[in-house]
């Protein structure tokens, strides 16, 4: 059972015609993206933002017309993903790195739909480690700070260096633990220089579509 699929699906039924979407980025928003790209072959007639480059790609090769900030003064819907969704539907994101332009393209968006399967949902955030993106000029430093918060801190790699953001930064993942008060957390982490943006989504989510093993999709709503 396709259980991203499944959740994926549930929200894409939710886009009308001439809405500006926000595509997600990550392997549950890939499906997402594939269904927008079968609906706009029917003619569902729709243009997108995309959360980064590898998305743009995708959506591109299915002729889902592309737009950027200039041309739109906001988003009518976004479906992305999220490593981890609790019960006040706050997430963790950014295991995919995209967190700087998902949040970004969240915060522009009327309606923000995540899409998960049920592993995703936890009773306590914190077992997956926060990404946190980060300038690399002085990541070190950075990280040194961001360890006094509480947390063993690890610049991401990729095939032996450092990866890079579609924005050109570093990805810092923040083991902490539990994550008690995500909104005080949210407020230190950004409060240091050298950090753009942590992977924390609070008050942004408006639905949480999750699929489950036996094939059924729940909307989480609050
Ligand atoms: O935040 C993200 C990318 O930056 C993704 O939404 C998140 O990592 C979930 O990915 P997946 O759907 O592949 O499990």
């Amino acid at each position: 059972m396709n259980m991203k699929k499944l959740a994926a699906e549930a929200a894409v039924e939710l886009v009308q015609d001439g809405m500006v979407v926000g595509l997600g980025t990550g392997s549950t928003a890939y499906w997402a993206i594939q269904k927008l790209g079968h609906r706009v072959k029917a003619g569902l007639r729709i243009n997108a933002i995309a959360t980064s480059s590898s998305s743009e790609e995708l959506a591109r090769q299915l002729e889902i017309p592309i737009v950027s900030f200039a041309d739109i003064d906001h988003i009518d819907l976004t479906i992305d993903g999220a490593d981890e969704a609790d019960s006040k539907l706050t997430l963790v994101k950014g295991g995919g790195g995209a967190l700087l332009r998902e949040k970004i393209v969240a915060a522009a968006s009327r309606i923000f739909y995540v899409v998960a399967d049920e592993s995703k949902l936890v009773s306590q955030l914190g077992a997956f480690p926060l990404p946190v993106e980060v300038i690399p000029f002085g990541a070190d430093m950075t990280k040194r700070q961001i360890e006094k918060l509480g947390c063993g801190a690890t610049i991401r790699m990729q095939a032996g260096k450092c990866y890079i953001t579609d924005n050109g930064n570093y990805i810092l993942d923040c083991e902490f633990g539990a994550i008690h008060d995500p909104e005080r957390l949210h407020v230190q982490l950004n409060a240091i220089p050298g950090v753009v943006e942590n992977g924390l989504f609070i008050n942004m989510a408006h639905s949480v579509f999750v699929g489950y093993q036996d094939g059924s999709v729940r909307r989480m709503e609050l």
